[in-house]
């Protein structure tokens, strides 16, 4: 695949990929909502007008959208990956072997189509006809396979960094199993062949929405509820050893649901220029790390690590600018509060000063239309219950260089 990857997060973006929410947002109920993540239980079929009309609207911008259960269903087709897929399926000690021998003959003799359902929605306990002790002890509200409801959440599951893509490592239970269906998608698709992969979900954890490319060869990594120090480290040796960034900078951010990705609080919406919550925008520290030395592995690399420093001074000085610009919302400290919960600072640029955002926010759209950036409104009363705005509901495959 010629032109794949991506270097900033404003180049014109060519090709996104995107989950459209299906039967495993149906399973979300107000007793597993919490343990899902997600804030309520969506209206679905709302959700998936909602994200229909978002998908068109990069269409309409001259955005390939490719989805996800689509090239999913398409690799179940290769015996490596429908094996891999179930094997991890079934990957959980609740079960027992028993439970896990039917679990997967059961998901070894659907076409395709229903096992690449099945991956996503997961399955039932009524779904399923075993017998033996775990399955007479579950009960029946429970999963034999929980569903996957933030799938919809591409951001996180994966990451390109230049023309390289990390499968990432999620850190909550509800989303680990992602990164195998995007690990299966990039390795069997012929559609990725011959991409090399920077990384792998049994590596210590690090999730897509913490990782924001500044600018070639800066990479900006969020440290907080999710992405471990340990694996923003790893994310750093893997991008110097691989000559895909010269600097990596390490981002701490408070550790709580609110902010649960560096993306939740800022996000660039030009080469020079970012929308960020007001409330961090001057605390935000950065550490600053690079590598002077090349080695074979990149266990051995020596990096040097400075800091902390003011995060916007220190992206400018790694980004060769001389100021990295904060839109200034001009937020009451209320409304900037309630947007940002609304994933108001959570935009997805489609090019320099064109950003997707949620329609509801509408005093940070109104700052950043006199800012200068075009702003693409799109609803999202119902896809917002799981947290998440455009950035977070899309992975960048293909942008222009700038
Ligand atoms: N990149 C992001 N901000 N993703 C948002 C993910 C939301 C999802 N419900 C979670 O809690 O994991």
């Amino acid at each position: 695949m010629s032109n794949v990857g991506a270097t900033s997060e404003v180049g014109t973006l060519r090709t996104v990929l995107l989950h459209r929410p299906g039967p495993e947002l149906r399973r979300l109920t107000p007793r597993n909502n919490d343990q899902l993540l997600f804030d309520g239980v969506p209206w679905v079929a709302r959700a998936q007008e909602e994200h229909d009309a978002f998908a068109q609207a990069l269409r309409d911008r001259g955005v390939e959208v490719l989805h996800l259960d689509r090239l999913l269903t398409e690799v179940l087709d290769f015996p490596a990956a429908r094996a891999e897929l179930i094997a991890a399926a079934v990957d959980d000690p609740r079960l027992g072997t028993t439970l896990q021998r039917a679990t997967a003959a059961h998901m070894g003799d659907l076409a395709p189509e229903d096992l690449a359902r099945t991956l996503i929605a997961g399955l039932a306990h009524d779904e399923l006809r075993a017998d033996g002790l775990a399955y007479r002890l579950l009960t029946p509200g429970e999963f034999v396979v929980p569903p996957l409801p933030n799938l919809l959440f591409t951001r996180d599951s994966s990451v390109w960094v230049g023309d390289e893509v990390a499968v990432t490592s999620l850190a909550m239970p509800a989303r680990s199993r992602e990164s195998t269906i995007t690990a299966a998608v990039y390795t069997h698709h012929p559609r990725f062949a011959g991409v090399e992969q920077l990384y792998g979900a049994h590596l210590e954890h690090l999730e897509g929405g913490d990782v924001l490319l500044l600018a070639a060869g800066v990479v900006a990594v969020g440290v907080g509820e999710r992405t471990t120090p340990g694996g923003a480290e790893r994310l750093a040796r893997q991008v110097f050893s691989r000559g895909l960034a010269h600097t990596v900078l390490v981002v701490p951010i408070a550790q709580q649901r609110a902010t649960m990705h560096l993306d939740t609080i800022a996000t660039m919406v030009d080469v020079d220029a970012m929308v960020m919550y007001p409330a961090v925008a001057d605390s935000l520290v950065a550490w600053t790390v690079t590598c002077q030395t090349g080695a074979e592995d990149a266990d051995d690399l020596e990096l040097t690590v400075r800091g902390p420093a003011p995060f916007l001074a220190a992206a400018a000085e790694a980004m060769g600018i001389d100021r990295l610009r904060v839109i200034d919302t001009g937020l009451d400290p209320v409304t900037a509060e309630r947007e940002q919960w609304d994933d108001g600072n959570n935009t997805l640029a489609i090019a320099p000063r064109v950003a997707v955002a949620y329609e509801r926010n509408t005093v940070t759209n109104a700052a950043l239309e006199a800012a200068g950036i075009e702003v693409v409104r799109i609803a999202g009363s119902e896809l917002g219950s799981g947290r998440g705005g455009p950035r977070c509901m899309s992975c960048p495959i293909s942008r222009d260089r700038l």
